[in-house]
């Protein structure tokens, strides 16, 4: 379990800014931090993460201090043995791939590398410098770092934002997979309210360096007039005017979806977007089996 109760002055674009922070995360948790730019979810990550000194409070990760301002502790970054995943990715640019991952295994080595290698889907980039490696697969790599200490807290700061839909949803799933197969504690940062609710069991809102509100996904995100409704939620792929209509391409749960909307409905619309299809008028037609093909 970790704990964070602590305060830090921070000097914020309009004067000072005090983050104010009280979050617990059960072990074995996917929470996310959310909240407007400048709301203090990058420092929250710093400040667990050692790099940032609060002020005040405490941090107690598994019963160990990891901060008191009272009894003067605060444990080294590298003592605290926590993975750390950006949005760019920063990796060693003189290394190749499994050198990078070595490079953080360190002593801890073993055949550890070369599963993360697999797991990842890495084996056959392993050779390759990072400037060689596509945006997706750099990710990767970073990720895969981040693991080869085997760290138990796994911290990600928007790592997936630069990259275009397709690779992140692939990104997404592998993230789900080390998560579950490592047992990590994982805090993510995200924007993506689709990538929140398919990732996390728990949500931290965050505003001008408090925490507003805390919740499930479903708890937080859905809207209660929609709810009553049929609703899906998905992201915009692709816009185009048909005739007197506007075709929207959605992704919905990992499938790709068509719709039609009035020009009216798509004028504030854009690709990335993410948007709440409902309907009163429900009916739907019902086949036996998951395997069906329309
Ligand atoms: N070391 C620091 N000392 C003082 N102020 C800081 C420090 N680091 C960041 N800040 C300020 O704290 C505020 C919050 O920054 P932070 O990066 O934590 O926000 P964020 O929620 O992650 O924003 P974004 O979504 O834009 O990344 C900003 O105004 C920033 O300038």
């Amino acid at each position: 379990m970790i704990s964070i109760v602590a305060q830090k002055k921070l000097n914020a674009a309009g004067g000072s800014m005090l983050l104010d922070l009280d979050i617990k995360v059960e072990q074995g948790q996917l929470v996310t931090l959310y909240g407007e730019s400048g709301a203090g979810k990058t420092s929250t990550l710093r400040i667990l993460a050692g790099l940032l000194k609060p002020d005040t409070g405490q941090i107690v990760v598994n019963q160990k201090n990891w901060f008191d301002s009272n009894q003067n502790i605060n444990v080294k970054p590298q003592a605290r043995n926590i993975g750390f995943v950006f949005q760019d990715y920063a990796l060693f640019p003189h290394m190749t791939v499994i050198e990078n991952l070595n490079f953080a295994a360190g002593r801890k080595n073993g055949n550890h590398v070369e599963h993360l290698l697999e797991l990842m889907e890495l084996g056959n980039l392993k050779n390759q410098k990072p400037r060689t490696l596509s945006g997706g697969q750099q990710q990767r790599v970073a990720l895969a770092r981040a693991l080869a200490q085997q760290p138990k807290i796994l911290l990600l700061d928007e790592p997936l934002s630069a990259l275009d839909v397709e690779i992140r949803k692939k990104l997404q799933k592998y993230l789900l997979q080390v998560h579950q197969e490592y047992r990590l504690t994982t805090i993510l940062v995200s924007h993506d309210l689709e990538e929140i609710s398919k990732l996390s069991d728990w949500v931290f809102e965050m505003k001008q360096g408090e925490l507003i509100r805390s919740g499930t996904p479903q708890e937080l995100f859905s809207n209660p007039k929609i709810q009553e409704n049929f609703s899906v939620s998905g992201e915009i792929l692709s816009i185009e005017p048909k005739e007197s209509q506007v075709e929207l391409k959605l992704w919905v749960q990992h499938n790709e979806v068509r719709i039609l909307c009035s020009k009216k409905e798509a004028e504030n619309l854009k690709v990335g977007d993410h948007i709440v299809i409902a309907t009163n008028d429900f009916r739907p037609k019902i086949y036996k089996g998951p395997n069906y093909r329309f």
